[in-house]
């Protein structure tokens, strides 16, 4: 089965103001959307990042895929690291750690990767998760990802979130999600105000949820000796603390102090990274993301090598749509080793999709997993187009919080090892 065709169509669609510590999300979220269209007719999917340089390494290299068979991933996997070349792409809001050459190959292959066992699970009339080992839960639990954010973007009106910089926003917000989605665990995305205030708001959680596990993430926002403080005082209280503070010495350092496991997303991200994090312990646990870490088959080896290692497994996730969503959910369903809540960023995503309603749903907060052929998702053509337009329209190419942020109090920036 060849690929004869590859369409790429970058989308944009609202995002509402998230903190973080590199700064706040802009109003319109970017993705690309791949369609890979086989010789016999069958369209698989696939969603990655929309940041422009991003985009135009997804386009060369699409353009260089006609002709292969989607059962040659390797060989798929091949073409894309030519394309790429020496070129590394960086992302912009700084959020998923270091770049290298393998990573930005990983990054570009991965939409291309999902989409062909997309057309392999329809082609075989068997979800991707059955391509992937087999099921091993019915359902993927997620945890309520919870923001300080903005009663709405300055000079619009306030979104239906509301605000949420406070315990009490945050655990309002937290109701909201968990009422609406039945979320059995609840992160909390730090890296905003001072260390204490964040973990006030983690008390203020246990106290309202007690009994579901809890877990912060300042993404390196505080120094080595702020993240033990903070980690000890949050003993008993967190499931994992994750990339409390930069790189993999200073979590190695913070893990052989603090009770509760380390997590990441940002010391750990590449295969290079691996070798390191098991010689010197500065995680537990893995926050696996297949956008970055190269499709779903190579994520599922990675937890597996984790997990050989003694590292736990969760999944990271930026925003995204319903193909991201159905692809995280086939790769957690597949891979006994990620056995935490993987995060999703769907709540805010707000209804807002490229897929056709239906297929993905959250019961008590996880997703049950598509019984349908490949990914189990329809795309909606329609809604495709729409979004396409507002990517026109948007004025957006790259995400940068930062920029965003300083736009409103030019003093900002990222606060990398900052308190
Ligand atoms: O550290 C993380 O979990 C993330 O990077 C997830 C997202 O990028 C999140 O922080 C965001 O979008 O602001
Ligand atoms: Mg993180």
């Amino acid at each position: 089965m060849l690929i004869r065709e590859v369409r790429v169509t970058p989308v944009a669609f609202r995002d509402p103001p998230l903190l973080n510590a590199a700064g706040v999300h802009q109003p319109w979220a970017l993705r690309t959307i791949v369609e890979v269209v086989t010789d016999e007719g069958i369209t698989g999917l696939g969603e990655t990042y929309g940041d422009l340089a991003h985009l135009e390494q997804v386009r060369a290299a699409a353009a260089r895929l006609p002709g292969l068979d989607v059962y040659a991933l390797h060989r798929i996997y091949r073409r894309v690291a030519d394309v790429v070349g020496a070129n590394i792409v960086t992302d912009m809001h700084g959020l998923t750690g270091s770049s290298s050459r393998v990573k930005t190959v990983d990054r570009v292959f991965a939409a291309f990767e999902v989409a062909c066992l997309d057309i392999q699970g329809k082609a075989a009339g068997r979800p991707v998760a059955d391509l992937l080992g087999g099921k091993v839960r019915d359902a993927v639990p997620y945890s309520a990802y919870l923001f300080y954010k903005w009663a709405g973007h300055p000079g619009k009106p306030e979104d239906r979130f509301g605000p949420a910089l406070d315990p009490d926003g945050i655990v309002a917000q937290a109701r909201l999600l968990i009422g609406e989605y039945g979320f059995r665990s609840i992160k909390l995305k730090g890296g905003v105000f001072p260390p204490e205030q964040e973990a006030e708001a983690i008390q203020a959680l246990r106290d309202a949820f007690p009994g579901l596990p809890l877990r912060l993430d300042p993404n390196a926002a505080w120094t080595v000796e702020t993240s033990i403080r903070v980690g000890r005082a949050l003993d008993g209280v967190l499931e994992y603390l994750e990339d409390p503070t930069p790189g993999i010495d200073g979590m190695a350092r913070v893990a052989a102090e603090v009770p509760m496991p380390l997590a990441t997303n940002m010391c750990v991200v590449t295969p290079e990274h691996l070798p390191a994090a098991v010689e010197r312990r500065p995680i537990g646990v893995l926050l696996i993301d297949h956008h970055y870490w190269g499709g779903l088959v190579r994520s599922a080896h990675i937890a597996t090598l984790c997990a050989t290692f003694g590292i736990e497994l969760s999944m990271h996730s930026n925003s995204h749509l319903g193909i991201s969503l159905a692809a995280m959910t086939h790769l957690a369903a597949a891979t006994p080793a990620i056995t935490h809540a993987c995060d999703t960023h769907t709540p805010w995503q707000d209804g807002q999709d490229v897929v056709a309603p239906g297929a993905l749903r959250f019961v008590d907060g996880a997703v049950p997993v598509p019984d349908g052929p490949g990914l189990g998702v329809e795309l909606d053509r329609d809604a495709l187009a729409v979004m396409h337009e507002q990517y026109e329209r948007c004025g957006i190419r790259t995400r940068d919080d930062e920029g965003y942020m300083r736009s409103f109090d030019p003093s900002f920036s990222t606060r990398r090892g900052f308190w």
